[in-house]
Parts: structure tokens; C-alpha cells; sequence
């Protein structure tokens, strides 16, 4: 007697191949300014651990009792004032879109390459873009967290929610993360551009340019985060292209948030200190934002200048972030294709 065994399969699904994807991922933003997209966003972002490292236990009761029931009407205010109307979206997105978009042009001789781009928190993110990739062939996909200076709450949280992506695909892409970039001279070079170019476009002089960045918990750092150092470093490598001395470019910390010590100086009391002590002009730059948002736009370019003029200052500049400017563009292209040496 003979039994019918079935055939082994040679079959598997159709798969794409060959291509090489860049994933570049910055924070993330609310759909809309309304409390619902706001409270949405601001729970994803508040939740994670390596941006709130209180308890669960102590933090989660704050959270879900105070923050979330107040946080979003408020934060949704600013959000307003800086929204981009005619998109309907935020700055953050419009900007994250047209770097991965320009990006894609310096490609056109490589049509091997992919670039896409993903939110943290919100839409899109980083799983269903890695997905895309994946889908349109990409074997090896770069990850490019969009901050200059490594920080845990930004860095870290980016790859974790990529090889988090990757724990449940059956075939894995090969991944590579972007290291921070804080002292790259390209970087630098664009920062002395974008000051040189836009003071040259006033009609007065800044007594004092405070480099204004993120801050983080007191705590972290003295865990070991290297963020504060590096932010020291970008600084201090500014300076030396300016040939400014240490008084004309200032090192400052901003978005404070909750009750602990943060690094310090804060750019906050810094501006209110400088107009009080007589200071009449000053300019703001936030090298760490690798696009202008929230914490630029509504935080220093609205309120820190509403408090330096009131508090008797008179001229008050923000440097605009490097944004999709060709110098910004320059920065992002440049440490894409230094990362992607060996794909290539
Ligand atoms: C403990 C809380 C926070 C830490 C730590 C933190 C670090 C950190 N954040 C950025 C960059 C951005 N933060 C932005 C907004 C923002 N940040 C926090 C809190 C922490 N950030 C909150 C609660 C918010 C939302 C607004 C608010 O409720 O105040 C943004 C702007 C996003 C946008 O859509 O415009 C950016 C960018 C860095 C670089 C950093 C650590 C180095
Ligand atoms: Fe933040
Ligand atoms: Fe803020």
C-alpha cells in the first residue's frame, strides 16, 4: 500500500529585496490642537520610562489624577499659536517630512536607498514606517534619531521603539542607529552659518547669544547621561568657529517640567537676569532641535522675548532652527552618508 506524502513547499511569499532604507525619527506631535489629540499625544510621550523615570507606582496617580486632565487644554493654547495653518499640522511634522523628502533627492544617483521618516509619539510611527520599509525591500534600514546630543529620554527611546519593531517580524532587517553628532564640524560649520547669516540680517548687534538647549532632570545626568556634556561640547566648538569669548555665547537649559532640579542655568531665569542687569540685546539659538517646534517657537521665540523685553531689554532675536535649510539639509545628508559607509 502506498500513501500520497505530501510535496515539501518551495514556495514562500513574494519578498522585495536590495533596497536600504534611512528612517530618520524625530519626538512626535499631536495630530491637533484639540484636548483629545493632545491628551492622546501627551500620555504616549509622559508614559514612557526612559522620558519620566519616577516609580509607575508614584508617577502613574500624578499622571492619569493631574497632568492628564490639565496638561492638555493648556499645552493645546501654545500649540495654537505656533500651529502651521495652512498644513494643518505641526512644524515639527512639516519639517521632519521635507528633510526625509530632500534627503531622498541626494539619492537620485542611488535608487537602492529608501528614506522615510517617523514621530516617537504619534503619528507616524516608527513600527509601521519600519514595516514600510521592509515591505519595499529594504534589508538594512538606518535609524537616524534627529538630536544632535545623545540623551536617553531621546536617543535611547527611539532605538528601543525600533528593535522593539523588529521583535515581532520573522525576518528582521539588518538595523544600524545614528550615533549623536554634537561634534561634527559640518554640524558646527552650519550652526556659525545660520547665527553669521541671520545676524547679518538685523540691523542691531546681540550683546549676548544664548545657545539655549532641552533640558533633562539634575538626576539623569548624575546618572550618567551624557547629554550635558555634549551640549557643553557643541557649545564650546561654536565658540571657537564664532572666535567668540565664553561671555558672548552662553550656555542655557530650557522645558523644564515637574518639581526636580534640572541642569542648570535655566534660559528662563537667564533672560530675565540679563534684561534686569541692564542688557538691552540678545539673540537665542537652540542648537539641540534639529527642527524648529513648541519648545523654539512658543517657549523663546514668544515667551522668553515677552519676558526679556518686559523685564527692560529692548532687542530680542531667535535663530531659527537649521529646519530644511541647504546648511540643515548639509548636516542630515552628510552624517546619512558617513553612517551608511559599507551598505553603500
Ligand atoms: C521629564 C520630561 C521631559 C524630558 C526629560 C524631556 C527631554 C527632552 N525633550 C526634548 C525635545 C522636545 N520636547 C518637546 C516637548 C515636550 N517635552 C516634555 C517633557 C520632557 N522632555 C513635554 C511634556 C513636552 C510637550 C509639551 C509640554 O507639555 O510642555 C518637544 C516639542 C514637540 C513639538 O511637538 O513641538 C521637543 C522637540 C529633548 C531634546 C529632550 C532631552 C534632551
Ligand atoms: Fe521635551
Ligand atoms: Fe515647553
Amino acid at each position: 500500500m502506498t500513501t500520497a506524502q505530501a510535496e515539501p513547499t518551495t514556495e514562500h511569499p513574494a519578498v522585495k529585496y536590495g533596497k536600504i532604507g534611512v528612517l530618520l525619527v524625530n519626538l512626535g506631535t499631536p495630530d491637533g490642537t484639540d484636548p483629545t489629540s493632545m491628551r492622546r499625544y501627551l500620555k504616549e510621550f509622559l508614559s514612557d520610562k526612559r522620558v519620566i523615570e519616577w516609580s509607575r507606582l508614584f508617577w502613574y496617580p500624578i499622571l492619569y489624577g493631574i497632568v492628564l486632565n490639565t496638561r492638555p487644554r493648556k499645552v493645546g493654547k501654545a500649540y495654537e499659536l505656533i500651529w502651521n495653518k495652512e498644513l494643518n499640522e505641526s512644524w515639527l511634522r512639516t519639517y521632519t517630512r521635507n528633510q526625509a523628502a530632500l534627503m531622498a533627492e541626494s539619492f537620485t544617483d542611488q535608487p537602492q536607498v529608501v528614506v522615510d521618516w517617523a514621530m516617537r509619539y504619534g503619528q507616524p510611527s516608527i513600527a509601521s514606517r519600519l514595516e514600510a520599509l521592509q515591505k519595499a525591500g529594504c534589508e538594512r534600514i538606518l535609524v537616524f534619531p534627529l538630536y544632535p546630543q545623545y540623551a536617553a529620554a531621546t536617543t535611547a527611546t527611539v532605538n528601543d521603539k525600533a528593535f522593539e519593531a523588529l521583535l515581532k517580524m520573522r525576518w528582521q532587517p539588518a538595523l544600524r542607529t545614528v550615533p549623536p553628532y554634537h561634534d561634527d564640524p559640518v554640524y558646527i560649520d552650519a550652526l556659525a552659518t545660520s547665527i553669521g547669516s541671520h545676524l547679518s540680517s538685523l540691523d542691531w548687534e546681540p550683546e549676548v547669544v544664548l545657545a539655549s538647549f532641552h533640558g533633562i532632570p539634575k538626576s539623569y545626568f548624575e546618572k550618567g547621561d551624557p547629554y550635558y556634556c555634549q551640549c557643553q561640547k557643541t557649545a564650546r566648538l561654536l565658540r571657537e568657529k564664532l572666535g567668540w569669548p565664553e561671555e558672548k555665547l552662553q550656555v542655557t537649559f530650557q522645558s523644564r517640567f515637574g518639581p526636580e532640579e534640572w541642569l542648570q542655568p535655566y534660559t528662563d531665569a537667564t533672560v530675565e537676569r540679563l534684561a534686569k542687569n541692564g542688557v538691552k540685546r540678545i539673540a537665542v539659538i537652540n542648537p539641540g532641535f534639529v527642527s524648529d517646534c513648541l519648545e523654539t517657537l512658543e517657549e523663546i521665540a514668544g515667551q522668553a522675548a515677552e519676558s526679556f523685553l518686559h523685564n527692560g531689554g529692548e532687542k530680542f532675536a531667535h535663530i531659527p532652527c537649521l529646519n530644511d535649510s541647504a546648511e540643515g539639509m548639509a548636516v542630515l545628508n552628510h552624517v546619512v552618508h558617513r553612517e551608511l559607509e559599507g551598505w553603500l
